[in-house]
Protein backbone atom coordinates (compact mmCIF):
# COMPACT_ATOMS: atom_id res chain seq x y z
CA UNK A 1 0.00 0.00 0.00
CA UNK A 2 0.76 3.66 -0.05
CA UNK A 3 2.92 3.85 2.96
CA UNK A 4 5.18 0.84 2.61
CA UNK A 5 6.05 2.37 -1.11
CA UNK A 6 7.04 5.27 0.79
CA UNK A 7 9.07 3.42 3.47
CA UNK A 8 10.58 1.55 0.71
CA UNK A 9 11.40 4.84 -1.10
CA UNK A 10 12.91 6.15 2.20
CA UNK A 11 14.89 3.59 2.30
CA UNK A 12 16.30 3.89 -0.93
CA UNK A 13 17.01 7.52 -0.49
CA UNK A 14 18.53 6.40 3.00
CA UNK A 15 20.70 4.07 0.74
CA UNK A 16 21.25 6.57 -1.54
CA UNK A 17 22.25 8.96 0.81
CA UNK A 18 24.31 6.44 2.40
CA UNK A 19 26.53 5.77 -0.72
CA UNK A 20 26.73 9.82 -0.46
CA UNK A 21 27.56 10.96 3.41
CA UNK A 22 30.82 10.24 4.76
CA UNK A 23 31.65 7.52 7.47
CA UNK A 24 31.23 8.25 11.04
CA UNK A 25 34.78 6.91 11.99
CA UNK A 26 36.38 8.80 9.04
CA UNK A 27 34.77 11.66 10.28
CA UNK A 28 35.44 11.02 13.90
CA UNK A 29 39.27 11.11 12.59
CA UNK A 30 39.50 14.25 10.70
CA UNK A 31 37.70 15.58 13.78
CA UNK A 32 40.17 15.00 16.71
CA UNK A 33 43.01 15.84 13.87
CA UNK A 34 44.97 19.29 14.16
CA UNK A 35 44.64 21.44 11.47
CA UNK A 36 47.78 23.15 9.61
CA UNK A 37 47.68 27.09 9.57
CA UNK A 38 46.67 28.52 6.30
CA UNK A 39 50.26 29.54 5.06
CA UNK A 40 51.66 25.88 5.78
CA UNK A 41 49.11 25.47 2.56
CA UNK A 42 49.80 28.15 0.93
CA UNK A 43 46.30 29.61 1.00
CA UNK A 44 46.39 33.03 0.46
CA UNK A 45 48.35 32.57 -3.14
CA UNK A 46 47.24 32.54 -6.62
CA UNK A 47 50.09 29.92 -7.13
CA UNK A 48 48.31 27.32 -4.61
CA UNK A 49 49.25 23.67 -5.90
CA UNK A 50 47.53 20.51 -4.57
CA UNK A 51 49.89 17.71 -6.45
CA UNK A 52 52.06 16.93 -2.90
CA UNK A 53 48.68 17.10 -0.52
CA UNK A 54 47.05 13.74 0.28
CA UNK A 55 43.45 13.47 0.43
CA UNK A 56 43.47 14.22 4.19
CA UNK A 57 45.16 16.98 3.94
CA UNK A 58 42.99 18.47 0.81
CA UNK A 59 39.98 18.59 3.29
CA UNK A 60 42.31 20.42 6.08
CA UNK A 61 42.77 23.11 4.06
CA UNK A 62 39.63 23.16 3.32
CA UNK A 63 38.60 23.49 6.84
CA UNK A 64 41.38 25.86 7.30
CA UNK A 65 39.69 27.87 4.76
CA UNK A 66 36.12 27.98 6.57
CA UNK A 67 38.12 29.07 9.55
CA UNK A 68 40.28 31.67 8.19
CA UNK A 69 37.06 33.46 7.05
CA UNK A 70 35.67 33.22 10.58
CA UNK A 71 32.31 31.38 8.71
CA UNK A 72 32.42 28.04 11.66
CA UNK A 73 31.99 30.37 14.17
CA UNK A 74 29.62 33.43 12.28
CA UNK A 75 27.26 30.60 11.10
CA UNK A 76 27.44 28.50 14.13
CA UNK A 77 28.27 25.36 11.98
CA UNK A 78 29.32 22.26 14.46
CA UNK A 79 32.53 21.29 13.80
CA UNK A 80 31.66 17.79 13.69
CA UNK A 81 29.30 18.77 10.93
CA UNK A 82 31.85 20.55 8.57
CA UNK A 83 34.09 17.90 8.55
CA UNK A 84 31.57 15.00 7.89
CA UNK A 85 29.76 17.55 5.08
CA UNK A 86 33.47 18.03 3.52
CA UNK A 87 33.87 14.08 3.75
CA UNK A 88 30.94 13.79 1.76
CA UNK A 89 31.52 16.21 -0.65
CA UNK A 90 34.98 14.94 -1.49
CA UNK A 91 33.35 11.55 -1.74
CA UNK A 92 30.69 12.68 -4.27
CA UNK A 93 33.62 14.11 -7.22
CA UNK A 94 33.83 10.50 -9.02
CA UNK A 95 37.55 9.88 -10.08
CA UNK A 96 37.89 11.11 -13.39
CA UNK A 97 40.82 12.89 -15.21
CA UNK A 98 39.86 16.41 -14.43
CA UNK A 99 36.32 17.37 -13.22
CA UNK A 100 37.18 15.80 -9.58
CA UNK A 101 37.42 16.98 -6.19
CA UNK A 102 41.09 18.24 -7.01
CA UNK A 103 39.54 20.25 -9.38
CA UNK A 104 36.82 21.84 -6.65
CA UNK A 105 39.51 22.09 -4.01
CA UNK A 106 41.87 24.43 -6.68
CA UNK A 107 38.49 26.41 -7.80
CA UNK A 108 37.44 26.92 -4.28
CA UNK A 109 41.44 27.83 -2.67
CA UNK A 110 41.33 30.37 -5.70
CA UNK A 111 37.72 32.21 -4.60
CA UNK A 112 39.36 32.08 -0.97
CA UNK A 113 42.95 33.92 -2.56
CA UNK A 114 40.45 36.33 -4.25
CA UNK A 115 38.25 37.37 -1.17
CA UNK A 116 41.59 37.53 0.97
CA UNK A 117 45.03 38.60 -1.16
CA UNK A 118 42.24 39.45 -4.40
CA UNK A 119 40.56 41.59 -1.47
CA UNK A 120 37.22 40.79 -2.69
CA UNK A 121 35.67 40.34 0.87
CA UNK A 122 35.36 44.15 0.93
CA UNK A 123 32.75 43.97 -1.28
CA UNK A 124 30.88 40.39 0.13
CA UNK A 125 28.39 39.69 3.06
CA UNK A 126 30.06 37.09 5.11
CA UNK A 127 26.99 35.11 3.48
CA UNK A 128 28.05 35.44 0.22
CA UNK A 129 31.63 34.08 1.31
CA UNK A 130 30.20 31.44 2.93
CA UNK A 131 27.46 30.33 -0.61
CA UNK A 132 30.59 31.42 -3.15
CA UNK A 133 33.10 29.14 -1.45
CA UNK A 134 30.62 26.12 -0.93
CA UNK A 135 29.44 26.73 -4.33
CA UNK A 136 33.23 26.69 -5.31
CA UNK A 137 33.47 23.11 -3.95
CA UNK A 138 29.99 21.71 -4.85
CA UNK A 139 29.92 23.11 -8.75
CA UNK A 140 31.21 20.11 -10.66
CA UNK A 141 29.67 16.93 -7.62
CA UNK A 142 29.47 14.28 -9.81
CA UNK A 143 30.63 15.41 -13.06
CA UNK A 144 31.00 12.11 -14.90
CA UNK A 145 33.98 13.65 -17.47
CA UNK A 146 31.13 14.05 -20.08
CA UNK A 147 29.71 17.72 -21.22
CA UNK A 148 26.67 18.90 -21.52
CA UNK A 149 26.32 18.11 -25.40
CA UNK A 150 27.29 14.38 -24.62
CA UNK A 151 24.22 14.13 -22.25
CA UNK A 152 21.83 15.62 -24.68
CA UNK A 153 23.64 13.74 -27.51
CA UNK A 154 22.87 10.00 -25.33
CA UNK A 155 19.82 11.36 -24.17
CA UNK A 156 20.84 10.27 -20.91
CA UNK A 157 18.82 10.74 -17.69
CA UNK A 158 20.65 14.05 -16.55
CA UNK A 159 19.60 15.39 -19.71
CA UNK A 160 16.00 14.24 -19.65
CA UNK A 161 15.60 15.89 -16.35
CA UNK A 162 17.65 19.20 -17.48
CA UNK A 163 17.62 20.34 -20.44
CA UNK A 164 19.50 23.79 -20.25
CA UNK A 165 22.88 23.55 -18.48
CA UNK A 166 21.99 19.69 -17.60
CA UNK A 167 25.45 19.11 -15.40
CA UNK A 168 25.12 22.52 -13.56
CA UNK A 169 21.90 21.57 -12.57
CA UNK A 170 22.92 17.82 -11.83
CA UNK A 171 25.88 19.51 -9.30
CA UNK A 172 23.36 22.07 -7.40
CA UNK A 173 21.08 18.55 -7.27
CA UNK A 174 23.97 17.12 -5.48
CA UNK A 175 25.05 19.92 -3.26
CA UNK A 176 21.84 20.18 -1.70
CA UNK A 177 21.39 16.11 -1.26
CA UNK A 178 24.18 15.91 0.82
CA UNK A 179 23.05 19.25 2.73
CA UNK A 180 19.43 17.16 2.74
CA UNK A 181 21.74 13.83 5.07
CA UNK A 182 21.57 13.52 7.79
CA UNK A 183 24.77 15.56 9.94
CA UNK A 184 25.79 16.98 6.73
CA UNK A 185 24.40 20.76 6.84
CA UNK A 186 26.60 22.84 7.62
CA UNK A 187 23.50 25.58 6.86
CA UNK A 188 21.69 23.76 10.11
CA UNK A 189 21.73 27.03 12.31
CA UNK A 190 21.05 29.68 9.67
CA UNK A 191 17.67 31.80 10.20
CA UNK A 192 15.43 30.30 7.59
CA UNK A 193 15.88 33.31 5.64
CA UNK A 194 19.38 33.33 5.72
CA UNK A 195 19.17 30.16 4.65
CA UNK A 196 17.17 30.74 1.74
CA UNK A 197 19.38 33.50 0.66
CA UNK A 198 22.12 31.39 1.30
CA UNK A 199 21.04 28.27 -0.70
CA UNK A 200 19.46 30.68 -3.84
CA UNK A 201 23.00 32.16 -4.19
CA UNK A 202 24.70 28.90 -4.04
CA UNK A 203 22.26 28.27 -7.27
CA UNK A 204 23.15 31.09 -9.16
CA UNK A 205 26.98 30.60 -8.56
CA UNK A 206 27.06 27.01 -9.74
CA UNK A 207 24.68 27.77 -12.67
CA UNK A 208 27.07 30.64 -13.87
CA UNK A 209 29.97 27.98 -14.00
CA UNK A 210 28.11 26.52 -17.52
CA UNK A 211 30.58 28.95 -19.65
CA UNK A 212 27.32 28.89 -22.38
CA UNK A 213 25.73 31.26 -20.08
CA UNK A 214 29.43 33.18 -19.04
CA UNK A 215 29.51 34.52 -22.26
CA UNK A 216 25.91 36.39 -22.22
CA UNK A 217 26.47 37.33 -18.24
CA UNK A 218 30.28 39.06 -19.22
CA UNK A 219 28.79 41.09 -21.57
CA UNK A 220 26.44 42.38 -19.46
CA UNK A 221 29.46 42.53 -16.75
CA UNK A 222 31.77 44.73 -19.19
CA UNK A 223 28.42 47.09 -19.77
CA UNK A 224 28.20 47.95 -16.46
CA UNK A 225 32.27 48.72 -16.12
CA UNK A 226 31.86 50.74 -18.66
CA UNK A 227 29.16 52.78 -17.26
CA UNK A 228 31.57 52.98 -13.95
CA UNK A 229 29.12 50.76 -11.97
CA UNK A 230 30.91 50.92 -8.26
CA UNK A 231 27.99 49.68 -6.31
CA UNK A 232 28.14 45.76 -6.29
CA UNK A 233 25.42 45.92 -3.32
CA UNK A 234 22.69 45.61 -5.44
CA UNK A 235 21.30 41.85 -6.19
CA UNK A 236 21.49 41.60 -9.91
CA UNK A 237 24.58 43.45 -9.58
CA UNK A 238 26.07 40.78 -7.27
CA UNK A 239 24.56 37.99 -9.06
CA UNK A 240 26.96 38.87 -12.35
CA UNK A 241 29.98 39.73 -10.29
CA UNK A 242 29.87 36.39 -8.57
CA UNK A 243 28.87 34.57 -11.67
CA UNK A 244 32.02 36.23 -13.02
CA UNK A 245 34.27 35.51 -9.83
CA UNK A 246 32.97 31.83 -10.13
CA UNK A 247 34.24 31.35 -13.98
CA UNK A 248 37.32 33.02 -13.10
CA UNK A 249 37.87 30.68 -10.29
CA UNK A 250 36.74 27.86 -12.30
CA UNK A 251 39.47 28.60 -14.99
CA UNK A 252 42.23 29.77 -13.02
CA UNK A 253 44.11 26.47 -13.93
CA UNK A 254 45.01 28.54 -16.86
CA UNK A 255 47.32 31.20 -14.39
CA UNK A 256 48.81 29.08 -12.30
CA UNK A 257 53.20 28.62 -13.12
CA UNK A 258 53.57 26.82 -16.44
CA UNK A 259 54.65 23.87 -14.83
CA UNK A 260 51.47 23.42 -13.29
CA UNK A 261 49.06 24.32 -16.25
CA UNK A 262 51.11 22.39 -18.41
CA UNK A 263 50.16 19.19 -16.44
CA UNK A 264 47.15 20.46 -15.73
CA UNK A 265 46.18 20.58 -19.17
CA UNK A 266 46.91 17.28 -20.47
CA UNK A 267 44.74 15.92 -17.51
CA UNK A 268 41.71 18.22 -19.59
CA UNK A 269 42.80 16.68 -22.47
CA UNK A 270 42.61 13.54 -21.39
CA UNK A 271 39.22 14.06 -20.15
CA UNK A 272 38.21 15.17 -23.27
CA UNK A 273 39.96 13.01 -25.58
CA UNK A 274 37.90 9.74 -23.78
CA UNK A 275 34.90 11.85 -24.22
CA UNK A 276 35.93 11.80 -27.98
CA UNK A 277 36.42 8.22 -27.89
CA UNK A 278 33.51 6.96 -26.83
CA UNK A 279 31.35 9.56 -29.64
CA UNK A 280 33.24 7.40 -32.10
CA UNK A 281 32.50 4.10 -30.62
CA UNK A 282 29.09 5.06 -29.08
CA UNK A 283 27.43 7.29 -31.17
CA UNK A 284 29.53 6.56 -34.36
CA UNK A 285 30.68 10.04 -34.76
CA UNK A 286 33.06 12.43 -35.27
CA UNK A 287 34.04 14.81 -31.96
CA UNK A 288 34.68 18.41 -31.76
CA UNK A 289 38.94 18.90 -32.82
CA UNK A 290 38.78 19.20 -29.11
CA UNK A 291 37.76 15.58 -27.81
CA UNK A 292 39.76 14.13 -30.70
CA UNK A 293 43.14 12.56 -29.97
CA UNK A 294 44.27 12.43 -33.35
CA UNK A 295 44.19 16.01 -33.65
CA UNK A 296 46.24 16.39 -30.28
CA UNK A 297 48.83 18.60 -32.52
CA UNK A 298 46.37 21.29 -32.18
CA UNK A 299 46.38 21.79 -28.59
CA UNK A 300 48.57 24.49 -27.67
CA UNK A 301 46.99 26.59 -30.90
CA UNK A 302 43.66 25.80 -28.85
CA UNK A 303 44.97 26.29 -25.58
CA UNK A 304 45.59 30.15 -26.85
CA UNK A 305 42.06 30.37 -28.31
CA UNK A 306 40.74 29.15 -24.95
CA UNK A 307 43.02 31.88 -23.52
CA UNK A 308 42.30 35.14 -25.74
CA UNK A 309 38.05 34.15 -26.33
CA UNK A 310 37.50 33.09 -22.57
CA UNK A 311 39.94 33.71 -19.81
CA UNK A 312 42.35 37.11 -20.58
CA UNK A 313 39.50 39.29 -21.22
CA UNK A 314 37.94 37.92 -18.23
CA UNK A 315 40.88 38.60 -16.15
CA UNK A 316 41.62 41.63 -17.74
CA UNK A 317 37.82 43.66 -16.88
CA UNK A 318 38.32 41.54 -13.75
CA UNK A 319 41.95 43.17 -12.81
CA UNK A 320 41.27 46.70 -14.23
CA UNK A 321 38.70 46.52 -11.96
CA UNK A 322 40.04 44.80 -8.90
CA UNK A 323 43.85 46.20 -9.64
CA UNK A 324 44.82 43.07 -6.77
CA UNK A 325 43.56 40.46 -8.65
CA UNK A 326 46.20 41.43 -11.50
CA UNK A 327 48.19 37.99 -10.56
CA UNK A 328 45.59 36.11 -12.75
CA UNK A 329 46.00 37.96 -15.73
CA UNK A 330 49.53 38.10 -15.27
CA UNK A 331 49.82 34.29 -14.82
CA UNK A 332 47.75 33.66 -17.97
CA UNK A 333 49.56 36.29 -20.02
CA UNK A 334 52.56 34.60 -19.14
CA UNK A 335 51.01 30.73 -20.06
CA UNK A 336 49.86 32.35 -23.42
CA UNK A 337 53.57 32.74 -24.29
CA UNK A 338 54.31 28.95 -23.76
CA UNK A 339 51.38 28.17 -25.45
CA UNK A 340 52.03 30.33 -28.70
CA UNK A 341 55.33 28.49 -28.69
CA UNK A 342 54.43 24.88 -29.12
CA UNK A 343 51.72 26.01 -31.12
CA UNK A 344 54.73 27.61 -33.62
CA UNK A 345 56.50 24.44 -33.14
CA UNK A 346 54.25 21.82 -34.29
C1 LIG B 1 43.65 21.24 -22.85
C2 LIG B 1 42.81 20.53 -23.86
C3 LIG B 1 42.10 21.48 -24.81
O1 LIG B 1 41.31 22.34 -24.01
C4 LIG B 1 40.54 23.28 -24.64
C5 LIG B 1 40.37 23.33 -26.04
C6 LIG B 1 39.56 24.33 -26.61
C7 LIG B 1 38.91 25.23 -25.78
S1 LIG B 1 37.90 26.48 -26.48
O2 LIG B 1 37.99 27.64 -25.64
O3 LIG B 1 38.29 26.64 -27.85
N1 LIG B 1 36.36 25.98 -26.43
C8 LIG B 1 35.72 25.98 -25.09
C9 LIG B 1 34.23 25.88 -25.28
N2 LIG B 1 33.89 24.67 -26.08
C10 LIG B 1 32.45 24.58 -26.25
C11 LIG B 1 34.55 24.71 -27.40
C12 LIG B 1 36.06 24.80 -27.25
C13 LIG B 1 39.06 25.18 -24.39
C14 LIG B 1 39.88 24.20 -23.84
C15 LIG B 1 40.05 24.17 -22.38
N3 LIG B 1 38.97 24.15 -21.60
C16 LIG B 1 39.16 24.15 -20.25
C17 LIG B 1 37.95 24.17 -19.40
C18 LIG B 1 37.55 22.79 -19.00
C19 LIG B 1 40.42 24.15 -19.67
C20 LIG B 1 41.55 24.17 -20.54
O4 LIG B 1 42.71 24.20 -20.09
N4 LIG B 1 41.33 24.20 -21.89
ZN1 LIG C 1 34.67 23.28 -12.86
Amino acid sequence: NACKLMAKQKVALECLSYHATASNDVTEKLVKENIPSAERFNLYSFTFIDFELSDEETCKATIRMFLECNLVQQFHIPYEVLCRWVLSVKKNYRPVKYHNWRHALNVAQTMFAMFKTGKMERFMSDLEMLGLLVACLCHDLDHRGTNNAFQTKTESPLAILYSTSTMEHHHFDQCVMILNTDSNNIFQALSPDDYRRVMKLVETAILSTDLAMYFKKRSKFMELIDNGEFDWQSDDKKDLLSGMMMTACDVSAIAKPWEVQHRIAKLVADEFFDQGDLEKMQLKEQPIAMMDRERKDELPQMQVGFIDVICLPLYKVLSETFPWMKPLYQGTSDNRKHWQDLAEKV
